[in-house]
């Protein structure tokens, strides 16, 4: 029975990936194996011993101490592209928000109830006050062209809208979904100096924090409606009040709000919706649950973000044996030794590696006995060493 602990509410659609005859799934669960995740802050926690895998429902791991579970041979997943679709909507919305004041022009509204037979004169004589562009011909600029920034490119081209696209890192699988609309640029500040709305879709890292700051800010188009749907620390908060102030900035919209940012004329803040679907959410957990599952049961890595991809097929009634390592000479020669020395025959292996760490699992027809195991934590630069 393995034992996977829950730090956030998280869909039932975990339990299509965990019956309940071999996991013990829970917010209480002492010791577990597993933990799935969604927004929980993890920087705080200690790690058990017995921890071996997180998967986060959902794509940002910034709340996860990735450099502490690396060390400690912890897999963490996250689950690519489940909620991105979600995420797309919200930021079509956000456009649609930055530009027509629909969220002060509801709020007014919501003021002249009790007037009687006057509200329909006094909405057409107040409502001059909340006019706002349209998108159609507007430069949009897309920061981060990932599984949420090419959805969102390309659907705002249906808008009508320029789209310009920024992301020194692009996968190939990107780069094949982006719509031939949408211009691609070499450089954020070019973009931000032509750009009518920007939407920033990269992670939260060392070397993107606070990347919209008062620097590039400064370069901004005149009136730039700028929108925050992937981690509020992006972007300078006292920056962006400043930009506002002088005019630079027309609108941010974000989902992030903070103290400061919240009652702030041109400030839209939204509480953390983008993945909140019971679409996305049923996706999330659902991936996230299938990949720890497979790690526990199989020992296959399958969207880590800290570890190699390694999946091998199994092949019925084998042992399996993973060998969490770090990336350096000899290795292989000395696990496979040491298995040789017990007369194991291994069937099948993989190995493969992703910056210092490395990941070794064997398929054989023999169990491995506690002194094999034991035989091969004592190998240098062995980190772990598990049974599935
Ligand atoms: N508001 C919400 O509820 C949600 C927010 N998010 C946030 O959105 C972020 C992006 O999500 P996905 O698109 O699913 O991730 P992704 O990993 O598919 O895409 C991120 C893209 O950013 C690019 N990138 C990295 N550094 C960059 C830089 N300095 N400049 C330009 N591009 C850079 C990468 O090459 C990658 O293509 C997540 O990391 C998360 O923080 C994600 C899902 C829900
Ligand atoms: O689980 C959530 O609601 C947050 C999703 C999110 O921010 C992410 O996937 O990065």
């Amino acid at each position: 029975m393995f034992k996977i602990g829950t730090l956030n509410a998280i869909s039932d659609s975990i339990y299509d990936h965990l019956p309940a005859d071999q996991f013990e799934v829970g917010k209480e669960v002492e010791g577990a194996q597993g933990i799935l995740v969604r927004s929980a802050s993890m920087h705080e926690m200690d790690f058990d011993e017995n921890l071996l895998a997180i998967a986060r429902a959902g794509a940002g791991v910034n709340n996860i101490p990735l450099d502490k579970a690396s060390e400690k041979g912890i897999v963490v997943f996250n689950t690519p592209g489940a909620n991105a679709n979600a995420v797309k909507e919200l930021v079509l919305a956000g456009l649609l928000l930055s530009s027509r004041k629909i969220a002060q022009g509801i709020e007014w509204a919501r003021t002249l109830k009790g007037q009687g037979g006057q509200v329909g004169k006094l909405v057409e004589k107040g409502k001059s006050q909340f006019v706002g562009p349209e998108l159609k011909g507007k430069k949009l600029g897309v920061v981060g062209l990932g599984a949420i920034g090419v959805m969102v490119a390309n659907a705002a081209t249906a808008f009508g809208m320029d789209v310009y696209g920024y992301d020194p890192y692009i996968s190939v699988k990107s780069a094949w979904g982006v719509s031939r609309a949408v211009h691609y640029v070499k450089s954020i500040e070019a973009m931000v100096e032509e750009c009518d709305y920007i939407t920033i879709h990269v992670p939260l890292a060392d070397a993107t924090r606070g990347m919209f700051n008062a620097d590039l800010l400064g370069r901004a188009k005149e009136g730039l409606r700028l929108l925050n749907f992937a981690r509020g620390e992006l972007v300078d908060t006292p920056a962006v009040l400043a930009a506002l102030q002088s005019g630079k900035l027309a609108c941010y919209v974000t989902d992030f709000p903070n103290d400061e940012l919240l009652n702030v004329d041109n400030v839209i803040c939204i509480p953390h919706l983008g993945a909140s679907t019971p679409e996305s959410e049923e996706n999330c957990a659902h991936m996230a649950a299938e990949q720890i599952a497979d790690y526990l049961q199989n020992g296959n890595i399958v969207n880590s973000v800290n570890f190699p991809h390694l999946e091998m097929p199994r092949v019925e009634g084998t042992f399996r044996i993973g060998v969490v390592h770090k990336n350096v000479s000899k290795m292989i020669g000395a696990i496979t030794g040491t298995i040789g020395q017990y007369n194991i025959n291994i069937d099948n292996m993989l190995n493969k590696s992703r910056g210092e760490l490395a990941y070794t699992l064997i398929e054989s027809n023999h169990a491995a006995g506690e002194d094999v195991l034991s035989a091969l934590k004592g190998i240098e630069g062995v980190i772990r060493v598990l049974t599935f």
